[in-house]
């Protein structure tokens, strides 16, 4: 269990109208891991239950080898969350939270803090109600960094800021997790971005895990064919995975576009993007 950082065995949590249906999901350390799936499909809920700040129905979670409720003042020492929604009160300056954090996280970096409040270019001394919501997102990353956090959960963080912010986190990930202990969670609808960062991608579709592959194996197997009605009918069902029927030509979705290419030397297959893999599994017809 050493070598993860998180671990969550047969988690399940019990909405009224919604459930997380028996998740089971590994993140080394060292790795970046990014959650996709549709609007409510469990992405925050999954990560609620892992900061414990809702309740699992059923399941363990075990985050740096221990139990999260077990020891959870001194995991969440260690972690590092930001949200898509301002963490802080309103009335605080930057420099009113960084005094408040310093007497939260025992190895709160002062150095570090106001390093990242000058390269987000962050008023020290102004309330948050009159950042825009780009700036609030910036100083929770500020505060997340600041801490010598070893595990990063990040909540559809980088989707209210501009691309060029975005890209200067993109990097800050990479670099995080240069530390081969530490590792990151991120949950974006910006497929593109975790294409550029992430190690393996997991895809959560209706509260269950549809896969958690590493994106190169991702990238370099699954793949799109277009091709008409005769062809289609000759394919094995097997090999495909989704299918969506357009005007006049159908377009399959494989796992394994090498092989289909040799098999089939008349098919046109294209490689698929992480957004094309999703909207095949969520509005393809399944095989
Ligand atoms: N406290 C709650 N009580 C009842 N249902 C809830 C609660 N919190 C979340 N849900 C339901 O759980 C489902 C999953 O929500 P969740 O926020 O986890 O999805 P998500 O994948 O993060 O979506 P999004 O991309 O829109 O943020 C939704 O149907 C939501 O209505």
């Amino acid at each position: 269990m050493g070598d993860n950082i998180l671990e969550i065995k047969n988690l399940s949590k019990n909405f009224k109208d919604f459930s997380l249906n028996n998740l089971n999901l590994i993140i080394p350390r060292g790795v970046i891991m990014g959650l996709i799936g549709e609007n409510g499909a469990g992405k925050s809920t999954t990560i609620n239950c892992i900061l414990n700040e809702i309740g699992k129905s059923t399941g363990e979670i075990y985050i740096f080898g221990k139990d999260h409720i077990v020891a959870e003042t001194k995991i969440k020492d260690k972690i590092g969350v930001v949200f898509d929604e301002n963490h802080f009160p309103d009335i605080f300056t930057p420099k009113e939270v960084g005094k408040c954090m310093s007497g939260i996280f025992s190895n709160w970096e002062w150095s570090t803090y106001n390093n990242y409040l000058k390269q987000f270019e962050l008023p020290e001394n102004k309330n948050i109600k009159d950042f825009s919501k780009g700036m609030k997102v910036k100083l929770a990353f500020s505060v997340a960094l600041s801490h010598r956090a070893e595990f990063l959960i990040l909540d559809e963080a980088t989707s209210g800021l501009d691309p060029i912010i975005r890209d200067d986190i993109l990097d800050i990930l990479i670099d995080f997790v240069q530390n081969e202990n530490h590792s990151v969670l991120v949950s974006s609808h910006i497929t593109s971005d975790l294409e550029k960062i992430a190690d393996y991608i997991t895809f959560l579709h209706k509260g269950k895990i549809v896969f958690s592959y590493l994106k190169d194996d991702l990238i370099d197997n699954y793949g799109i064919i277009s091709c008409g009605a005769s062809t289609f009918d000759i394919f094995d069902q097997a090999e495909i995975v989704a299918y969506r029927k357009e005007d006049y030509q159908y377009k399959i979705l494989v796992k394994d576009r090498k092989s289909i290419a040799q098999k089939y030397s008349n098919a046109i297959i294209e490689p698929a993007t992480i957004e094309e893999i999703m909207l095949f599994y969520v509005k393809g017809e399944l095989q």
